[in-house]
């Protein structure tokens, strides 16, 4: 059990890690077993957001909503349509076992197993270099925040008289909602939307601006098409204004005044940084727009004082939380220079089909690199096992820079698979002849990063005087 009773008692550690989601968990994991001492505090489920509320059931609500979906399309395989008949309890059955399966890897017992100790409760900064959780008072010569991030849930007037879920409770929802609207187009409300959608529940979206607008919009309008397509009603540029109903009965009025009714509503329409409980000032750490201010190496204000993952104000993704427990520990433990960087960091958002990215975005490479940008392009449909999986709408984007991707873009069955080879590159610098090289089984979804790798040599090679000259002159001898 975690240490979280009894009178105050005194921890003097090597490392101090507050919150056990994602990024907290893995710089605990991994100090201890390089031989720190460790103290973990947890106020309140551990593995986090990613766990409970966030990746996992997310992930496996969409394998639910997957299985019904292939009952209604196998027609133009040969295969008969039929109606899912989906059991809503049963699917979030599904989701529990998934989260339950996954939970003692995450578990106090595995972790105070591994020689951390755990305190169940909240974390407040006491001093510069103390914290107080619940009787304990722990003094570490390095502290970790990695508390996370909650949903933030915007002031719309007439929202806070109204029944309304998060991500925090969605998943609790164990009879199938009628329609559900969500606020927000973003990776929650897109990949919650067509999830209940398939399972049975009319969905309406409502879009302030853009939905999945921090992806290309070329890709993500590819997306947005086949989610239409399936029947989820996508209202972009319309900014909730106004919200009023009762359980079962819900009206969001936009600012250009149209009104939508469902019976359940999801706000999704971003995060808010997990720090109102750390006493920051009194640690002398400043905090930040998106959480608490970092420089490269992951340091705050307070230079014995780390943030990571969510409350570091970046990219909000799990692997991110986990890259950054790595940095740390090299830098912690280690004391060896570190850096946080954020140009090979890949993002996927798992609808269907899937949208992917690493690196710059076409727009984002342009800017930076003008005028010696190339950017090359590979449709699905010139792939066969697409064609054979009736899978051909999606298109890979490469931007390439003096023979180097410098951002790769994916839109397309499976494209979370796919973007690694580019993440690859990326990261080290591989030049596009290096996945041109590369032999791809055939026939797979895969082969389209070798396509498209050819494709950024074709006009060099079939196109070029000096190539055709130096063939003919060869084939004379
Ligand atoms: C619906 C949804 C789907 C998502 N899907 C994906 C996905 O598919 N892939 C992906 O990469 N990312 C996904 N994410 C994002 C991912 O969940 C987060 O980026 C990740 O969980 C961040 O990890 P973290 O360690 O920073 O924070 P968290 O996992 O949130 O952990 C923070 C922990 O700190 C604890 N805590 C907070 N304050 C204190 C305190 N003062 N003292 C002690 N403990 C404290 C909290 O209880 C929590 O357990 C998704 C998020 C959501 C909401
Ligand atoms: N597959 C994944 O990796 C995955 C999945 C889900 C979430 N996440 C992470 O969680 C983060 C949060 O996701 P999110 O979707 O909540 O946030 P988000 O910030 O990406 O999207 C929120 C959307 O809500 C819109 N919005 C804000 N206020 C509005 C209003 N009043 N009316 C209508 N629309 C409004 C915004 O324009 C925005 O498009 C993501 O940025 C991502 O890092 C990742």
């Amino acid at each position: 059990m975690g240490q979280d009773a009894g009178t105050e008692h005194r921890l003097d550690v090597d490392l101090c890690v507050i919150g056990g989601g994602s990024g907290g968990l893995s710089v605990a994991a991994g100090a201890v077993q390089m031989g720190a001492r460790v103290v973990l505090v947890e106020g309140h489920k551990m593995g986090g957001d990613c766990l409970n509320y966030g990746c996992v059931p997310s992930k496996a609500l969409i394998a639910a909503g997957k299985h019904a979906h292939a009952f209604e399309t196998g027609g133009p395989f040969g295969v008969g349509v039929a109606d899912p008949n989906v059991d809503f309890g049963a699917a979030k059955d599904h989701v529990d076992r998934v989260i339950a399966g996954i939970e003692p890897h995450d578990s106090v017992e595995r972790f105070e197993r591994l020689g951390v100790t755990v305190i169940q409760d909240y974390g407040s900064f006491v001093s510069k270099s103390e914290l107080r959780a619940g009787n304990a008072i722990i003094k570490a010569r390095r502290f970790v925040i990695a508390t996370g991030s909650s949903p933030f849930v915007p002031p719309i007037p007439g929202l806070e008289d109204v029944p309304y879920f998060t991500n925090e409770t969605i998943f609790d929802l164990r009879d199938r909602p009628e329609h559900l609207i969500i606020i927000g187009g973003g990776p929650i409300g897109m990949e919650l939307a067509q999830a209940h959608r398939r399972l049975g529940c009319g969905v309406t979206v409502i879009e302030g601006d853009k939905a999945l607008g921090k992806d290309d919009p070329e890709l993500a309008a590819i997306v947005l098409e086949n989610i239409r397509a399936e029947g989820v009603e996508v209202i972009e540029g319309a900014q909730a204004e106004k919200i009023s109903g009762t359980d079962g009965a819900i009206t969001v009025q936009t600012g250009d005044g149209k009104q939508f009714k469902g019976s359940h509503l999801l706000m999704a329409v971003g995060r808010k940084p997990n720090v109102d409980r750390l006493n920051l000032e009194t640690a002398g750490v400043e905090p930040a727009k998106g959480g608490v201010k970092v420089d490269d190496s992951l340091k705050t204000t307070n230079k014995r004082i780390y943030a990571i993952g969510d409350v570091a104000g970046g990219l909000q993704f799990t692997h991110v939380a986990n890259y950054h427990a790595g940095v740390i520990i090299r830098s912690a433990l280690f004391g060896l220079p570190s850096q946080a960087k954020t140009d090979h960091i890949p993002w996927a958002t798992y609808t269907d089909p899937e949208l992917a990215q690493v690196g710059l975005t076409e727009a984002q490479a342009r800017k930076e690199h003008g005028d010696k940008l190339e950017v090359v392009r590979f449709d699905y449909g010139e792939n066969d096992r697409a064609r054979a999986e009736l899978k051909t709408r999606g298109l890979v984007k490469v931007m390439v820079v003096k023979g180097r991707p410098v951002g790769a873009s994916i839109a397309g069955a499976q494209a979370g698979e796919l973007i690694q080879i580019w993440a690859l590159a990326i990261a080290n610098k591989l030049k596009m002849g290096a996945v041109a090289a590369m032999v791809s089984p055939y026939p797979t979804l895969g082969e389209v990063n070798k396509r498209v790798a050819g494709a950024y040599f074709t006009p060099r090679l079939f196109d070029n005087i000096w190539v055709k000259r130096f063939v003919r002159f060869v084939q004379r001898f």
